[in-house]
């Protein structure tokens, strides 16, 4: 340190080396001088211990200075980094090592391009070539540097320089912009949302609209000039009422939100509903500062839920509540008959030969059929009454509030039943038809719980079965009889389903012989003897096997067994020609196969068609026309034959007869037991009988019991008989012996 000379140092310094002149040896000091310089030595040392002081001062405020620039360069705000040329630390300020998340040991020396995430380092060294080659230049840019497993958002200030000693190098000032850039981004995200597909409303603390986003005008029909500075209510529609806005608010202002939906009015005036989220925005001190607003529009989804709640729970054809609709408000009408002791009653509504309608007219005209009916019954009741279509031609009217006794009840419940059998018996107008239909009614009380939903509809249907029992166009009660006769026939159904596993089915024959007694044939017919219930009538059973669809195997056992039959007849000469007739149901005939089986029993068992005669009713042909004469046409040609059964009874059209390939007719029996007793029957007789025989059909009467029908039937040109006159029906071993076997 070069401080500066002192007086002392300036009085001993010409002294101590001076030498005489003369001798040019050291002259020595008087006692005075002695005492003198002394003197100026203690003086010179009080100078030098102020000095030092002084220095010492000097040097304590130098060190406080170093160490507070030490202070503010090492925990600056932002990091500094000194590099080399090539990129190098040199040297790295705490802060920047804190950012980095390294100790600075470990940085210094060490390259920065380690640092920058790998994205972002051929950037980096481009940078870097760009930034020396501007010296003196400042530049800044932003780079992704590593930290830890992730990476930190960070801008760089760098100034390339030449320092004292001419060696080149970049200062570099670091700072962390995360934070900044992660709000940034919050912000870009929040700027895209609030221009997103609901609407938002940002109004502020006194409920004054601010801001709104396109979706929002979108919905609202309005544009933000007009809104901004409006309030909401503004968009009232008189749905809701001031308690309902009341509550909202109430609930917004004590839980900072509120959610449900509102129907609101758009500026066009159309009323419509939207889902809507309110939330409180509030400051640090918890004061609201805004409300904002969230609206979708479900204006759409409210219809297709009204779409799907008419498709679950309406009727599609007559708009009418479904089963569903009326199961549930059954439930509802017996909770509430339970309240009012008060009865209800069901009416099962069943259309007579609606199935007649749909085959003869086609299903369009049974479709408007059923809408007339729908408006029909909706008449005949009061409007909190239920009017349901249960699907095809069934229908139930649901009654509430029959106040009184049971009897005054059923009284009410059946003039309103008569009052729709008058309505339905009207005559339809279907397009160009004039329609007549009749109903069929069933009708079950109900009060208190007494039942529950599906017992009472199970009643009101065996009522309504009761009503069909009694002859159609009327209505029945529901009685424990009815209910006993239900049962009886689901055991006889139970029953029916094992007979044929349990080979419990028998064919009997009956002859069919000519005026000279000469049997040509015999009728198949089919006898069920349960172990039980012994010998069950085909009246019985047969139409529940074709109602339950056991008519199929049944059938078709019918054929194999009476085809296997006539193979074995045909050894004896007594039955090796007879020609035998099976009754076949429509469910059969119509099955889509038919035809195949008899081929294939046919050619199973090897007799020949023409042995074989199938025997049907006229409903049979009037179930589906081209089906039967594609069928008929189809059997004729390898011979087999038919046979139009209990001609007369249905409404045969004579014109389809005409079309079809029917060798035989067979006159009813009820006409036949009426030959000399009914006048009228007498004359279907005999026209039947001219009638086949203009057509050239052979003819056969059935239920020949008496000589005098067969002599009348023989006089009017019938020569082919079945009865019990010429022969009972048999078992197969006394229907042989009967022919001499
Ligand atoms: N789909 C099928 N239907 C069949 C089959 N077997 C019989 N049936 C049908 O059942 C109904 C009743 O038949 P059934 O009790 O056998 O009565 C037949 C005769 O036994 C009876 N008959 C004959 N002669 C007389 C008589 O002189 N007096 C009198 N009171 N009854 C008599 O008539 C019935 C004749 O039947 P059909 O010629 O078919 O009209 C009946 O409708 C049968 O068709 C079967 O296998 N499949």
């Amino acid at each position: 340190m070069n401080s500066k000379p002192t007086k002392l140092d300036r009085q001993l310094k010409p002294r101590s080396g001076v030498m005489d002149r003369r001798t040019r040896t050291p002259t020595e000091p008087s006692p005075h001088s002695v005492e003198k310089l002394l003197h100026e030595l203690r003086v010179h040392q009080i100078e030098l211990e102020m000095q030092n002081e002084e220095l010492q001062h000097a040097r304590v405020s130098l060190e406080a200075s170093h160490n507070r620039y030490l202070n503010l360069y090492e925990f600056a705000p932002v990091g500094y980094l000194t590099l080399t040329p090539e990129g190098k630390i040199i040297e790295i300020n705490l802060t920047a090592a804190a950012l980095l998340g390294v100790e600075r040991n470990n940085l210094v020396n060490r390259h920065f391009a380690g640092l920058v995430v790998p994205k972002d380092s051929d950037r980096w060294h481009r940078l870097l070539k760009n930034i020396l080659e501007h010296e003196g230049e400042q530049k800044n840019f932003e780079l992704m540097l590593k930290r830890d497993d992730s990476y930190i958002h960070a801008r760089l200030d760098c100034l390339p320089v030449i320092t004292d000693d001419q060696t080149p190098v970049l200062r570099i000032t670091l700072t962390d912009i995360s934070e900044s850039k992660r709000a940034e981004e919050e912000l870009r995200i929040a700027a895209v949302a609030f221009e997103a597909q609901e609407g938002i409303m940002i109004t502020n603390a006194d409920k004054v609209m601010l801001r709104v986003n396109r979706a929002f005008t979108d919905i609202t029909g309005y544009s933000a000039e007009e809104l901004v500075g409006q309030m909401p209510h503004m968009f009232k529609s008189g749905r809701h009422s001031e308690t309902f806005y009341a509550e909202m608010w109430e609930c917004i202002n004590r839980t900072g939100s509120w959610q449900g939906e509102i129907w609101d009015r758009r500026k066009s005036g159309d009323i419509y509903p939207k889902w809507v989220t309110i939330t409180a925005v509030k400051d640090s001190d918890g004061t609201v500062t805004h409300y904002v607003g969230l609206h979708t529009d479900i204006s759409t989804r409210k219809a297709s839920e009204e779409v799907i709640k008419q498709l679950a729970y309406y009727d599609p054809l007559t708009a009418l509540p479904n089963r569903r609709l009326l199961m549930d408000r059954l439930q509802q009408a017996l909770a509430a008959s339970a309240r009012s002791k008060k009865y209800g009653a069901l009416l099962f509504i069943d259309l007579d030969n609606f199935k007649s309608l749909n085959d003869h007219l086609g299903h369009d005209m049974g479709d408007v059929l059923l809408q007339q009916v729908a408006q029909r019954l909706i008449d005949c009741v009061r409007e909190g009454d239920t009017v349901s279509r249960q699907g095809g031609d069934e229908f139930i009217v649901m009654l509430e509030d029959l106040s009184g006794s049971t009897e005054e009840a059923a009284a009410k419940a059946k003039t309103i039943g008569e009052k729709i059998i008058t309505s339905l018996n009207q005559a339809y107008q279907l397009t160009s038809h004039e329609y007549r239909n009749t109903p069929s009614i069933g009708i079950t009380l109900f009060i208190n719980h007494q039942h529950e939903i599906n017992m009472l509809l199970k009643r009101a249907d065996i009522a309504m079965y009761g009503a069909k029992a009694a002859g159609r166009n009327t209505l029945r009660f529901f009685d424990q009889n009815m209910q006993e006769a239900v049962t009886a026939r689901a055991a006889l159904e139970a029953d029916l389903r094992f007979a044929l596993t349990k080979n419990q089915f028998r064919l009997y024959f009956q002859r069919q012989a000519r005026h000279d007694g000469q049997t040509i044939g015999a009728e198949a017919l089919l006898r069920w003897k349960h172990p039980k219930r012994g010998f069950v009538s085909p009246l019985e059973f047969i139409p529940l096997a074709e109602e339950i669809g056991l008519i199929i195997p049944i059938g078709q056992w019918v054929l194999e067994t009476a085809c296997a039959q006539l193979k074995r007849w045909e050894s004896h000469p007594q039955t090796c020609n007879l020609q035998l007739a099976v009754n076949v149901s429509a469910h059969q005939f119509h099955q889509p196969d038919f035809t195949e089986h008899v081929f294939a029993i046919l050619n199973k068992t090897a007799i020949k068609a023409h042995r074989l005669k199938l025997e049907f009713t006229e409903s049979l042909v009037f179930d589906d026309i081209d089906d039967t004469i594609a069928k008929m046409q189809v059997l004729k040609k390898i011979g087999v034959s038919f046979s139009i059964d209990d001609f007369g009874t249905g409404y045969s059209s004579l014109t389809y007869l005409t079309q079809l390939p029917f060798d035989q007719l067979k006159i009813d029996q009820s006409f036949v037991r009426n030959i000399g007793v009914k006048s009228t029957d007498t004359v279907i007789v005999q026209t039947i009988i001219g009638m086949a025989t203009n057509l050239g059909m052979d003819i056969i009467a059935e239920g020949v019991e008496t000589e005098e029908q067969l002599a009348f039937l023989e006089l009017h040109g019938c020569h082919i008989y079945q009865g019990n006159l010429i022969g009972k029906t048999m078992p197969q071993e006394e229907f042989e012996r009967s022919l001499g076997i």
